[in-house]
C-alpha cells in the first residue's frame, strides 16, 4: 500500500434502471437470488432514471459505510455484503501514479470503502431503484478495484443485490437467463439488442404514487412462491414460450406482438399477486383507468399503439411505438389526468419536448384538449390522481463518470458531500 500519507481513492459510476416486459416474480433460492423463470427488460435512458454512485477506499476508513440520497444507511444487510464480498474477491492491483497510490490485490481485503449513491427518481416506489442501485454499486466497485470480469459475471454479482439489478448491467433489451446450477453460476443477464436497435420507442411513466409501497417485491414474491398455485403454471408453462416470442418480437421490431406480450405478462404478474394469500394489490384505481384508456384506444385503432406494464406498484409504464403515437398518448393522459397545480413544467419530467410534440405548452392547452374519440364518458377527468409523468426511451448501460464534479464523496474528508 502507499506510504504514510492517508489517501482516498474514488470512482463514480452511473447506472440506469430497467423495466421488465416479461416479469421476474418468484425465487427458487432466496439467498443467492435465483429466479423461477427467465425475464426480459428494457433499460431506460439514464438521463431520466438512474443511480449515481461514488465508491471510495482509504486506509483512514475504520469501517464500510454508505449514504443513500444523503442519508446514512446500514450496510450490514446480506445483499450489500454479498456484493462487496464478491467484488473484493475479484479485486486486482491498482496503481495511480499521479496520486502516488499503489494497492496490491491482497490489500483490498483490509481496505474499507465509503459509498454514496443518489437516485434521480423516487426510491422504493416501484420504479426499480434497487435495480439501478445495485447495478451501479457493483459496476462502480468493480472499476475502483480494477476487476477484470466480463459483464455477465458482473450481472451475476449485481443479481445478489437485487434480482432485477442483473439486467441493468446492459443497455437496450436484456434477458436474465434463470440458469440451472444450484450455485447460481449460470444465472446472469445477456444483452439481446443494444439501445440503438429499436430507438423509435418512447416510454412514458405515469407516477401514480411516489410513496413507499406496502409490500416490497422481495416479501411479495416470497409469499407468492409459498401460496400461489398459479405461479407454477406461469413459470413452467407460460413464461418459457413468451420469452421465445418476445425475443422474436424484439429482434424484428414487431410492435404488435411486443405490445400484446408485454400487456399480457404484466396482467398475469398482477393476477399471480392476487392469487397470493393474503392477496397483494399493487395496482390501484388510477392504474386500472390507465389500462382501460390504453386498451380502448388500441382496440379502436385495430392494432396496438401502446403497451402498458406495471411493476410492484401502481405506476404505469407505457411504451409507445413511436414519437407520434407517444404525443397522441400524452394528449389522452393529460385529458384524463390534468395537473393538480397550474404547473406543467414540474408535471412532465425527463424528455419534456414531448409536450410540444403533443401541442401542449400550458395548462390552458391541457384544458382545451378534446376528449379522445374512443372515450364513452368524455367528462371523466381525474385531476391530481397522477403525481407527474416521466418521458424516457430505451437507454445505455452503466458508465464511469470521469469528471470529478460528479463525485458524491468529498475526497478531502472521505464522507458523503452535503451531510
Ligand atoms: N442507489 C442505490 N444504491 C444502492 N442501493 C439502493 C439504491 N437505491 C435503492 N437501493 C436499495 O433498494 C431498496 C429499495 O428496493 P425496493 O425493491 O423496495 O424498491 P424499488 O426497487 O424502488 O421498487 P421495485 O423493485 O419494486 O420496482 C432500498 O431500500 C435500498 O436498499
Ligand atoms: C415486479 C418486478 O419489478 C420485480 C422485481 O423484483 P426485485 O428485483 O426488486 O426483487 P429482489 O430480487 O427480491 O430484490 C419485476 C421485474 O423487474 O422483473
Amino acid at each position: 500500500m502507499a506510504g504514510e500519507r492517508l489517501w482516498v481513492l474514488m470512482a463514480t459510476g452511473r447506472s440506469p434502471t430497467n423495466i421488465a416486459v416479461i416479469k421476474y416474480w418468484g425465487k427458487r433460492d432466496e439467498a443467492l437470488i435465483l429466479p423461477v423463470n427467465d425475464s426480459i427488460s428494457v433499460t431506460l435512458d439514464p438521463d431520466h432514471l438512474s443511480a449515481t454512485t461514488t465508491v471510495a477506499a482509504s486506509p483512514s476508513f475504520p469501517s464500510d459505510r454508505m449514504w443513500l440520497n444523503g442519508k446514512e444507511i446500514e450496510l450490514s444487510g446480506g445483499r450489500f455484503q454479498s456484493c462487496l464480498r464478491e467484488i473484493r474477491k475479484r479485486a486486482r492491483d491498482v496503481e495511480d501514479e499521479k496520486k502516488g497510490i499503489k494497492i496490491k490485490k491482497e490489500d483490498w481485503e483490509k481496505l474499507h470503502v465509503h459509498i454514496a449513491s443518489y437516485n434521480n427518481f423516487p426510491t422504493a416506489a416501484g420504479l426499480a431503484s434497487s435495480a439501478a442501485g445495485f447495478a451501479c454499486l457493483v459496476f462502480t466497485l468493480g472499476k475502483l478495484m480494477n476487476v477484470n470480469e466480463d459483464y455477465g459475471e458482473l450481472s451475476s454479482i449485481a443479481r445478489q443485490g437485487s434480482g432485477s439489478a442483473c439486467r441493468s448491467i446492459y443497455g437496450g433489451f436484456v434477458k436474465w437467463c434463470m440458469g440451472k446450477n444450484d450455485n447460481g453460476s449460470d444465472s446472469m443477464a445477456v444483452q439481446l439488442v443494444d439501445e440503438s436497435h429499436w430507438d423509435d420507442l418512447v416510454i412514458i411513466i405515469a407516477v401514480v404514487s411516489s410513496k413507499q409501497k406496502e409490500t416490497s417485491s422481495t416479501s411479495g414474491m416470497r409469499d407468492t412462491v409459498e401460496t400461489s398455485p398459479l405461479l407454477q403454471y406461469r413459470a413452467q408453462t407460460v413464461v418459457p414460450s413468451r420469452i421465445l416470442k418476445m425475443e422474436e418480437a424484439i429482434k424484428n421490431r414487431d410492435f404488435e406482438s411486443f405490445a400484446r406480450l408485454t400487456c399480457a405478462d404484466s396482467n398475469q404478474f398482477h393476477a399471480v399477486c392476487l392469487d397470493t394469500s393474503p392477496p397483494i394489490f399493487y395496482m390501484n384505481d388510477t392504474s386500472h383507468r390507465i389500462i382501460s384508456l390504453v386498451e380502448k384506444w388500441n382496440h379502436v385503432e385495430g392494432t396496438p399503439q401502446v403497451a402498458y406494464t406495471f411493476d410492484a406498484g401502481p405506476n404505469a409504464v407505457l411504451i409507445a411505438r413511436n414519437r407520434k403515437t407517444a404525443a397522441l398518448l400524452l394528449q389522452r393522459l393529460l385529458y384524463c389526468f390534468p395537473p393538480q397545480d397550474n404547473d406543467l413544467e414540474s408535471y412532465m419530467l425527463g424528455d419534456k419536448l414531448i409536450l410540444s410534440d403533443a401541442g401542449v405548452q400550458s395548462v390552458a392547452d391541457v384544458e382545451a384538449l378534446p376528449a379522445p374519440p374512443e372515450m364513452k364518458t368524455p367528462n371523466q377527468k381525474f385531476k391530481g390522481d397522477v403525481s407527474y409523468f416521466i418521458c424516457s426511451r430505451p437507454g445505455a448501460g452503466p458508465k464511469v463518470l470521469t469528471d470529478e464534479s460528479h463525485a458524491l464523496i468529498d475526497s478531502a474528508t472521505g464522507l458523503a458531500k452535503g451531510v
